[in-house]
């Protein structure tokens, strides 16, 4: 039990319920079987993401009560610059009002027309920003990180001979970035090795083509670090996410997953170039470059959390909490993405609904069918997540998933147990469950917004 132990006792509650099931039939039904439209109050454990859910610390609320709302110059800005500086080594820091304001900032600095940023494994936004921008964005990742049942524990690592291929195909000069994700989301959350970011680094610096690391979840794939990699295990986790920070030009980060806040972002670097770039157009698509859209009260959040989120007892209890998921679905015989991610378990929609064909949008189908048995809201994170190719035709990846996505600090263990329950009792009647046809698709990111029919 002792792994599983929250640092941490509860003060404020919020109470959640469980609609009837008539109740949870016609909502799913009125949200077009995306649970991306359902209401919060007909939500009973909102496991859609761990984007801006965590619960913040008395420590985050007493610092709201000290937002310095100046236009210019807010101490909760330098506050926030100083936690980057000490937490990841960075020198120059541009707020945003989250994780995607940064992404636009550094790709619109970083690409011009026809250059490629290779990544471990794509990100939704990220790739959008990418392209907006320009540029293409292909896989790099290890194949490992394509076959669900594979332990390998490091399956966010980038493939060195791919990375090599994409310069050697194309030419030093045609790379805008390196861009490498940690605890790879669209991979089930799997982390990459202290070895594999030392040798990235390694292998751009003889052509000099910079490296962004995408540090959204950052705190967490230290924790694997530690855990994982030996020479790390008595090594601070603030000393590790120094180091991995090291390996890198600069980052983008989406505060609203690591840093245990509910809105905010920030861009940061060690290069006063890139600094410079972004910091001039942070005062046209986001606000002054001391706040970056956020409020002082909000950039005080950010860095108080971001500090929280090298505590070894709070990351120890947030991955075991994640992992208490997976192995109690895997014990149930239901198949998902291994080892556990830091944090969300990704069920493999392919092998729960293996009478469904690709077109009938089998982890589409899942996450709606979850809602519907339990009150339990999941993520698609399969085919219509990856969208059309550039004919327009449907991309079916090997990775079919739904994500079980925990909040940070939120949720017991026996919110996880209720969730585990209900997910085995659906998989022993999996066969029952019908498929969906889309019958709305929009122009942009339309996992956010598409409809379907039960058929
Ligand atoms: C690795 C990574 C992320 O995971 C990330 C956001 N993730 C999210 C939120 C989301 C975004 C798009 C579609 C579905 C859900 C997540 O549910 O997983 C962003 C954008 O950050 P932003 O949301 O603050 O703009 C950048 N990088």
């Amino acid at each position: 039990l002792i792994d599983l132990i929250e640092p941490f006792k509860i003060k404020v509650i919020e109470p959640v319920r469980l609609v009837s099931e008539e109740r949870r039939k016609q909502a799913i039904k009125e949200a077009g079987y995306n649970t991306f439209l359902l209401l919060s109050e007909d939500v009973f454990i909102d496991l859609l993401t761990d984007s801006g859910t965590s619960a913040m610390s008395d420590n985050q609320w007493a610092g709201m009560m000290l937002g310095d709302e100046a236009y210019a110059g807010s101490k909760n800005f330098y506050h926030l610059e100083k936690a980057i500086q000490d937490v990841l080594g960075y020198k120059y820091v541009t707020p945003t009002h989250q994780g995607r304001g940064a992404e636009h900032l550094m790709s619109q600095a970083l690409i011009s027309e026809g250059q490629i940023v290779p990544r471990n494994m794509y990100f939704t936004t990220s790739k959008l920003h990418v392209n907006i921008a320009g540029g293409v964005m292909p896989d790099v990742i290890i194949d490992e990180a394509h076959d669900p049942e594979n332990e390998f524990e490091f399956k966010g690592n980038v493939d060195l001979l791919k990375l090599q291929k994409v310069i050697d195909e194309n030419g030093p000069e045609k790379i805008a970035y390196v861009n490498v994700e940690m605890n790879v989301n669209m991979a089930g959350g799997q982390p990459v090795s202290m070895a594999n970011l030392r040798a990235v680094k390694k292998l751009c610096d003889q052509y000099k083509i910079k490296v962004i690391f995408d540090a959204t979840r950052s705190s967490e794939n230290a924790y694997f670090i530690k855990t994982r990699e030996k020479e790390y295990a008595d090594v601070p986790i603030i000393d590790i996410l120094n180091e991995m920070m090291s390996y890198s030009d600069g980052c983008i980060y989406s505060s609203k997953k690591d840093c245990l806040v509910n809105i905010g972002g920030f861009l940061a670097t060690h290069d006063k170039e890139i600094f410079e770039k972004t910091r001039s157009m942070v005062v046209v698509y986001e606000g002054l470059h001391t706040y970056g859209g956020m409020a002082g009260r909000d950039m005080e959040a950010v860095a108080r959390g971001l500090r929280e989120s090298t505590q070894v007892s709070y990351l120890k209890y947030r991955t075991n909490q994640v992992k208490l998921l997976g192995d109690l679905l895997i014990e149930g015989g239901v198949p998902i993405v291994r080892p556990p991610g830091g944090h969300a378990i990704f069920l493999n929609a392919l092998k729960f609904l293996p009478h469904l064909t690709r077109e009938q949008w089998p982890a589409q189908t899942l996450s709606a069918a979850i809602y519907e048995a339990s009150g339990v809201r999941s993520m698609e994170r399969g085919a219509i997540s990856k969208g059309r190719d550039k004919d327009g035709n449907n991309i079916f990846p090997n990775l079919e998933l739904v994500r079980l996505t925990i909040p940070r600090r939120v949720y017991t263990n026996t919110h996880i147990e209720y969730a585990a329950e209900c997910i085995i009792d659906l998989y022993k009647r999996r066969h029952e469950i019908p498929g969906l046809k889309m019958v709305f698709e929009p122009e942009y990111l339309r996992f956010f917004q598409a409809t379907f029919e039960q058929l």
